[in-house]
């Protein structure tokens, strides 16, 4: 069976990357936009309501504006904006969530892609809260690295002009502690607090990792640095996509320092327990346009269609 796609945003970040992937399936027929008209509210909603699977990459205001637009029951949007992800009615796009989440996601019709940072903190901690080891209650805090492209076209034309010094050093962000991942950073973890999220962007085109430094004292009492990797690894067992990496990785240890890089041009996401005799690092990585949006896109897709799930992704 042949499927209709249209990618609304074909020309940004994550829709050209989306594109990418598409491009060698055979099982896709993609519908395209005339450029002259990709703002266009009519032509839009033509494609969109043309399409089997139709993938938003806009801006928030502009997926909304393209949601309210489908008239066909067939139709089933993937959004990779924030506007959707805890309306419900809208399933969350991350299969690995918990074991009725793929189940959720073949039948919806409509579908919110997770965000970059909010992706690599959900995986980590998910688990946790499910296994009793950290409380709903529990205050945690978190920081992301995340390349430029995660900004979008705008970010990326401004670290690429080069001419700016500021641009060649970290730069931290959402520094009023409100960033627009929170939300379903909370409702995806069952956590019942929002997390101290501090954002770092650095002179990088791509790759992401979110670190979560936890003392052991905030866990269920007894927990061990072990304890935690273990229920990492029971959580994602079978997970093509999520590799559980040994207690303490030695590899990176040995390096010193860590890759963010480690997961690009991957849809995989690699998850680390590090500690001490009193404190861990929980820290995901993933590329933030390949599991952190296209290619989790592309895989919510799969899974929705009952196709195999890593069709046309490593
Ligand atoms: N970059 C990343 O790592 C991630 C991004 N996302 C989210 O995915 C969405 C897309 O992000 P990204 O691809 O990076 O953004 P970009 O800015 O790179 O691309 C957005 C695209 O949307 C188009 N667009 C804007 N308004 C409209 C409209 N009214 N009608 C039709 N097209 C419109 C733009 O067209 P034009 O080029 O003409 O301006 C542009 O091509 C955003 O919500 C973003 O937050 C999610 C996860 C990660
Ligand atoms: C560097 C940078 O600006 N990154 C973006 C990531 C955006 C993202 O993940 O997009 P959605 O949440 O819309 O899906 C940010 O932190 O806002």
């Amino acid at each position: 069976m042949t499927y209709a796609v249209f990618v609304d945003g074909q020309e940004g970040t994550t829709g050209l990357r989306i594109h990418e992937y598409l491009a060698a399936r055979q099982d896709v027929e993609v519908l395209r936009i005339d450029a002259d008209k990709r703002k266009d509210p009519a032509e839009r909603a033509r494609l969109l309501n043309a399409a089997d699977v139709a993938f938003l990459c806009l801006p928030d205001a502009a997926s909304r504006e393209a949601a309210a637009m489908i008239s066909n029951p067939r139709t089933c949007l993937i959004d990779a904006s924030t506007a959707h992800r805890t309306v419900p009615g809208w399933a969350f796009g991350l299969p690995e969530l918990c074991k009725s989440q793929r189940e959720a996601i073949r039948t919806a019709k409509r579908i919110a892609n997770p965000g970059c940072h909010a992706s690599a903190f959900i995986l980590a901690l998910r688990p946790l809260v499910d296994a009793g080891l950290l409380a709903p209650e529990a205050l945690v805090s978190a920081t992301s690295i995340t390349g430029y492209s995660g900004g979008g076209k705008g970010m990326i034309g401004e670290y690429e002009a080069g001419g700016n010094t500021k641009l060649l050093s970290p730069r931290p962000y959402a520094l009023g502690l409100a960033h627009k991942h929170l939300p379903e950073m909370m409702a995806h973890t069952g956590l019942k607090t929002a997390p101290v999220f501090m954002p770092i962007v650095g002179n990088f085109y791509k790759g992401l990792a979110v670190t979560v430094p936890l003392h052991l004292s905030q866990l269920r009492a007894g927990t061990q640095a072990e304890q935690v990797q273990q229920a990492l690894a029971a959580h994602y067992e079978g997970e093509r996509f999520i590799r559980v990496m040994p207690l303490r990785d030695a590899d990176t240890l040995a390096e010193g320092f860590f890759d963010v890089q480690g997961c690009n041009d991957t849809n995989r996401v690699d998850l680390f327990v590090f500690g001490s005799e009193t404190q861990i690092l929980v820290m995901a990585r993933l590329d933030n346009l390949g599991k952190g949006a296209s290619g989790a896109a592309v895989q919510a897709m799969n899974v929705h269609l009952g196709l195999e799930e890593s069709l046309g992704l490593v």
